[in-house]
């Protein structure tokens, strides 16, 4: 049976952090700030640019004040644009499994707090964008963990009333995913900010070839 198979993007399909960690390390630099390890990155990423931005100014010294947010944003994005794909890289397994699904008759979409622009830029620079039938990124209305995101990448999708099932990588997408009433794998692999066991998933796979399988035990 054909199902709709929703993937968040950053520490599920592919390991942006690399380019993230550049990025926001020239910004930092240029404002005079400490920079921030691979690791910690990490550990910022996946509620957008915005939080992002907040979240790394707040662990450098004194938070941002708000109104300075989205010029800071702006600038990154500028510096992330310039290489938004040298350092990153598509998991292990994924072309193939994406392919496989694809082939299978399954329907691909991406739901992801990343900036519409950049998602899109990775995607292409990546070869992944083909893949999917619809990609609803960070500058949609209602984000994740708001279940409208993952409902709206259905729609846009054209999947809706299909069998639908979520993959991703951190609570924010377990939410989502549940807010919407969709089944969650969880990788093991991601920027969770927990243990992964406490994520809330309804499967957890340590590799991404494992998917069809795990699909298939949690929505026979
Ligand atoms: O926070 C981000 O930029 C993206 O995160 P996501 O792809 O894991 O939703
Ligand atoms: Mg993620």
């Amino acid at each position: 049976m054909s199902r709709a198979i929703v993937f968040d993007l950053d520490g599920t399909l592919i390991d942006s952090a690399p380019d993230v960690a550049n990025a926001l390390n020239r910004l930092l630099a240029e404002e005079g700030r400490p920079t921030l390890s691979l690791p910690e990155v990490q550990q910022l990423v996946g509620e957008g640019a915005s939080a992002l931005i907040e979240r790394a100014w707040t662990a450098t010294g004194a938070s941002a004040a708000t109104d300075a947010v989205r010029p800071l944003v702006e600038r990154y994005l500028a510096f992330y644009r310039a290489c938004p794909a040298d350092h990153t890289h598509v998991y292990d397994g994924v072309r193939d499994e994406l392919a496989r699904l694809a082939a299978a008759g399954h329907r691909l979409g991406i739901c992801t707090n990343k900036p519409d622009g950049m998602t899109n830029l990775v995607l292409e620079t990546l070869g992944l964008a083909p893949l999917f039938a619809a990609v609803v990124g960070g500058d949609y209305v209602r984000r994740k963990p708001d279940g409208e995101h993952v409902r709206e990448t259905l729609r846009q999708m054209g999947a809706e009333g299909m069998q639908a099932i979520y993959v991703g990588d951190s609570r924010t997408d377990v939410l989502a995913a549940k807010d919407a009433g969709l089944p969650v794998v969880a990788v093991t692999y991601g920027y969770a900010r927990m243990p992964v066991e406490q994520l809330g998933a309804d499967i957890l796979i340590e590799r991404f070839g494992d998917l069809g399988a795990a699909m298939d035990k949690v929505s026979p």
